[in-house]
């Protein structure tokens, strides 16, 4: 009987590039400004390294479509390199590859490493638009923002909620992000913005407007892991962060094609959201984990969320915003690292991106962003539309919690 992933992956290292408008490099440049990072934080030589999985979703022009270009960036040649997609949930499936590797005993050390060049990567068949027309998108609704919108209509409907207490809800989202991201020299988008300000921006897809939705940026993120034990030998005591939970749902799009959806939720967030509970062996969410870094790619998305995650009741998460549950220095924080909203997507990087905040957090190396004492950080990486696609959700925690 499988008993899961919980306590049998460590986290060794951990790097990040800084994320915005990158016209001053390529992905080979973005790869190795996280790689670095991570192999100086983790304190070993890239030869130790068993294996690498390089998510990456969009970047054909760029990097190519096969791993080869990492093995060359990274100067990797000559060992297992896989490069992995999974829609917008293709970092964290990177994660899974390199944290699979290790519990299995196939390596010591795995890597597992996002990125994403979206600026200037074009975008010829993409799902993601750089400029919010893309007209050609694999989604019926037109673009990624009008995708999301139903989110908000479902949501409204269901719980009756006026227009304005929906409008007002969903900027306390971003108005949060936006505090947190301000403080984060990694992120893309570092303006605190004014609730007024963002009420009253223009409009991308009712009634989603230019701040309910994340920006548009280039970055890598990466994380190289081992086995708690290897990680002692390696010195690593003090604070050691283990994966608690790596979950994967993925859904038919039934929801929608038989009419039981009324778009208010997302399935694929319940479900993964179970089975990471119970691989992590947490029976109150809201209690028991410290922080949370969502899929917030729209506004509506972070809030409708919170429901599916079961952090909030369903129907109270507009409430739970409103009142400041998940603001820095609320019950239950989330986005520290100003989310989506302040990093954008750039595909392959933000699911590892997410983990790097926990694993920051947990060893209380955030900065001006560090919460009291966190144990538990739950990630949620969404790929795909609400009724279609994927969720991959991540728990990391200190080693013994
Ligand atoms: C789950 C999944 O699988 C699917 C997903 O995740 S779907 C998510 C995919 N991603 C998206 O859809 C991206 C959505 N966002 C956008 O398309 C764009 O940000 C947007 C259309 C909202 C605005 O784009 P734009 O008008 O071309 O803005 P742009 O010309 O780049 O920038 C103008 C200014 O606005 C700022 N800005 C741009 N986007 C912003 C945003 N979303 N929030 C706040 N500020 C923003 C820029 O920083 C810039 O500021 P300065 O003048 O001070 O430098």
């Amino acid at each position: 009987m499988a008993t899961g992933i919980k306590d049998k992956v460590a986290i060794l290292g951990m790097g990040c590039s800084r994320f915005g408008e990158r016209w001053d490099c390529g992905s080979e440049q973005l790869i190795n400004e996280a790689f670095g990072e991570a192999l100086l934080d983790a304190g070993i030589e890239r030869r130790q390294i068993g294996a690498a999985w390089y998510g990456s979703a969009l970047d054909r022009v760029n990097v190519g479509n096969s791993a080869i270009p990492l093995a060359t960036a990274l100067r990797l040649e000559g060992m297992p390199v896989s490069r992995v997609e999974n829609m917008c949930a293709t970092g964290t499936e990177a994660l899974r590859g390199a944290a699979y590797a290790v519990a299995c005993g196939a390596v010591d050390i795995a890597l597992a490493i996002g990125a994403e060049k979206l600026k200037d990567t074009g975008y010829g068949g993409l799902p993601v638009p750089t400029k919010g027309t893309l007209a050609d998108l694999w989604m019926p609704y037109g673009s990624a923002p009008a995708g999301f919108a139903q989110l908000a209509a479902g949501y409204r409907a269901r719980y009756r909620l006026s227009p304005q207490e929906l409008k007002q809800a969903m900027a306390r989202v971003s108005w949060k992000s936006h505090v947190n991201g301000a403080k984060n020299p990694k992120a893309h988008l570092r303006k605190a913005v004014e609730m007024e300000t963002i009420l009253k921006a223009p409009m991308i897809a009712e009634p989603l407007g230019v701040f309910d939705c994340c920006g548009v940026s280039d970055g890598a993120a990466c994380a190289i892991v081992t086995t708690p034990q290897i990680a002692h030998e390696l010195g690593k005591r003090e604070s050691l962060v283990t994966i608690k939970a790596l979950q994967l749902s993925a859904s038919s799009g039934r929801e929608q094609s038989t009419g039981e959806w009324d778009g208010s939720y997302v399935q694929n967030t319940r479900n993964a959201a179970r089975a990471a509970y119970r691989e992590a062996g947490i029976d109150d969410p809201r209690k028991q984990l410290s922080m949370l870094e969502v899929h917030d790619c729209f506004s509506i998305t972070e809030l409708v969320t919170m429901e599916d995650l079961g952090v909030s009741a369903d129907g109270q998460a507009w409430r739970d915003v409103m009142e400041g549950v998940f603001d820095a220095d609320g019950a239950l924080p989330c986005q520290i690292d100003g989310g989506l909203k302040c990093f954008g997507h750039p595909v392959g990087a933000s699911g590892l991106r997410m983990v790097y905040e926990h694993y920051l957090q947990l060893q209380g190396r955030a900065g001006s962003r560090q919460l009291k004492n966190p144990t538990l950080g739950l990630s949620h990486n969404l790929g795909g539309v609400p009724y279609n696609g994927v969720c991959a959700i991540s728990i990391v925690g200190l080693a013994g919690v």
